[in-house]
């Protein structure tokens, strides 16, 4: 009887729709952990194909390309340690979300998802079939159940495991970031842990896809739910496990224990990930933004810095009549201190070009918000040149709270192809701001130091767009702001409940009038790296033409 079992864990970024490659790098993992004396070597949900693949795991043609891939590398890897990968299996004309297990050239078990999550981001009851709770597979001569991620959130997958025999419980997951998640999910794997009796080993993927970020944060618990393992949060990593047959069961050894970050910062690491991971999956080495000399672009100045290198990021000031001294000194020491390549750009001449063409259609009218506007889509419109020129994506800045309200022009600042901080409010925006220049990190492309003027964290946010404007002649106190919105959209309190909590009723009704009428800038939004569990895009699908106001309050 074998007495040890040595697991070899592979905590990968695969690239969606990559399937060569994924493939590829299954192989180069698989021979690895061959090289370290693995029994088993395992990958993470879906790997084959990446994760989320949302409706192209529909199209036969992908379906069909994954699963000869993975027919393929059975016998690839016939020759070595069983190896175990995430990909669609078609059973009895069905799809199904899948883990196989791959031994000696063919596929010996295939595992297939039982609970579908069909909730915040998740959609799989429209993608994939639900199947029946099976029993443990044998490798070397040990059982395991493999629950695919959701099942392992729900007790009656692994009680079913356990009462058919598993020793071993291996959980491939995709299961993608938010603040905290780490903690969620440490939580319930001690809940299976301490119901079943079993080691559990929690297996994670890591990178950006689209809106979405995964974070690894893979762990092996063993048996009264103490951690003997716990890979890294978001970085590639790999991790061999050797559990030994004991009186009570089997039991893991204590490896690696990475720290976990603090919140503030696998938030800023998940932004800076989130766009990496897009430019790279996209084809994008280099971005382009506008730096005002304001908050918004000089964190994603940095978060750019970070993620693609400073070399790789044009900043451009676009100065107007309204540009203050201060930003235009900013905007330039922002840029100095990151590293970044910095364009000036007056926008006076197109704008009166423009003022000029429209002079005959507006004359006799007021100069209001349109005016005002002109000046954001002319820099949009400067912006996309040079995106088109140099091949450098256009970043969009708008963070959480201006998302909400619609405080951003559309068809102006809106216009980019990704915002690193969507989801980030405006509060947390300054104490990123302080953070990001109080800590260095060896994954931070950017330099050291004060990459942020203290100037730009301190002074009142201001658009530019008339004279003297600030942010609060439009919108509350951020403090303010961001505490209602946490109760409308986080926790989706009603206009009576934030009375209760000591808000103006009158303030809480305008804040949500404007979070309902801005559907339609959100729907025509930039994606953007997903921090919460409302994050707008996925999380909270929300009508644009929509005339329900919440009257609990009057
Ligand atoms: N339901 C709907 N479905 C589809 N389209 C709809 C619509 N409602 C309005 N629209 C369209 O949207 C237009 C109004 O939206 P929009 O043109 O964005 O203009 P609007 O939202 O009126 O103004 C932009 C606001 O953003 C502020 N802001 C803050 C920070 C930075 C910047 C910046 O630009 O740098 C701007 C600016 O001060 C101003 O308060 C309408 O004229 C109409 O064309
Ligand atoms: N003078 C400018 N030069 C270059 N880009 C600008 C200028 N004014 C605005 N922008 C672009 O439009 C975006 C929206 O402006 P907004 O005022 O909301 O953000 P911000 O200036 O970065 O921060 P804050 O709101 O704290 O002032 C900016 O982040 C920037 O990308
Ligand atoms: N892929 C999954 O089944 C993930 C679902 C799970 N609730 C999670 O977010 O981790």
């Amino acid at each position: 009887m074998t007495d040890r079992f040595r697991l070899f864990l592979v905590q990968a970024n695969p690239a969606l729709g990559d399937i060569a490659g994924n493939l590829a790098k299954a192989r180069d993992y698989w021979a690895k952990g061959k090289a370290a004396g693995a029994d088993m070597v395992a990958l993470t949900e879906m790997f084959v194909t990446g994760y989320q693949t949302q409706d192209l795991i529909l199209k036969p043609a992908f379906q069909r390309e994954a699963i000869a891939g993975i027919e393929a590398l059975a016998q690839e890897c016939a020759d070595g340690p069983a190896l175990g990968i995430g990909g669609p299996a078609l059973v009895g004309g069905k799809l199904f979300n899948a883990w196989y297990v791959l031994q000696a050239g063919r596929a010996t078990a295939t595992v297939l998802k039982h609970h579908l999550p069909n909730d915040s981001l998740f959609d799989e009851k429209r993608l994939f079939a639900s199947a029946d709770v099976a029993g443990p597979y044998v490798v070397n001569g040990v059982r395991i159940g493999s629950p695919i991620c959701e099942d392992a959130w729900h007790p009656d997958v692994t009680e079913t495991l356990e009462e058919t025999g598993a020793e071993i419980l291996l959980v491939p997951n995709g299961s993608p970031y938010h603040r905290g998640k780490p903690n969620l999910r440490l939580n319930l794997m001690v809940e299976r842990v301490v119901e079943t009796g079993l080691p559990l080993v929690y297996l994670n993927m890591v990178g950006g896809q689209d809106d979405q970020v995964f974070d690894g944060s893979s762990m092996v618990l063993n048996p009264g739910g103490q951690l003997a393992v716990q890979m890294p949060q978001f970085d590639e990593a790999v991790e061999l496990v050797t559990f030994h047959r004991t009186a009570e069961g089997w039991r893991a050894d204590h490896g690696t224990k990475a720290a976990l970050p603090p919140i503030g910062e696998a938030d800023y690491r998940a932004c800076v990930i989130g766009l990496a991971d897009y430019m790279r999956k996209t084809g994008f080495k280099k971005a382009v933004l506008g730096l005002s000399g304001g908050i918004d672009s000089a964190i994603v100045a940095a978060i750019a810095a970070d993620a693609i290198g400073p070399e790789n990021v044009r900043c451009v000031m676009l100065p107007s009549e309204f540009t203050s001294a201060h930003s235009l000194e900013d905007a330039s020491a922002a840029a100095r201190a990151l590293g970044c390549k910095l364009d000036t750009l007056p926008i006076a001449g197109p704008q009166a070009a423009v003022t000029a063409a429209l002079a005959p259609l507006f004359e006799g009218l007021e100069e209001g918000v349109t005016e005002e506007n002109l000046q954001s889509r002319i820099r949009g419109l400067l912006l996309m040149a040079l995106s088109n020129k140099f091949g450098e994506m256009l970043l969009t800045t708008g963070n959480k709270s201006e998302m909400a309200v619609g405080y951003c022009t559309i068809y102006g600042d809106m216009n980019g192809g990704y915002n690193p901080v969507k989801d980030m409010y405006k509060t947390r925006m300054f104490l990123t701001a302080k953070w990001r220049n109080e800590t260095h990190r060896p994954w931070m492309l950017g330099p050291a130091g004060e990459v942020i003027p203290a100037r730009i964290i301190s002074k009142p946010p201001s658009a530019e767009l008339r004279a003297n404007q600030t942010d609060q002649d439009s919108l509350p106190p951020y403090e303010e702001l961001d505490a209602i919105l946490e109760g409308l959209v986080e926790k989706d309190l009603s206009v009576a409940e934030l009375v209760a909590q000591g808000f103006a009723l009158a303030t809480v009704k305008r804040v949500e009038h404007l979070l309902y009428l801005a559907e339609y800038k959100r729907f025509q939004s930039a994606p953007g790296v997903r921090l919460t569990q409302k994050a707008f895009w996925l999380d909270r699908r929300y009508p644009i033409a929509n005339r329900w106001r919440d009257r609990s309050a009057g």
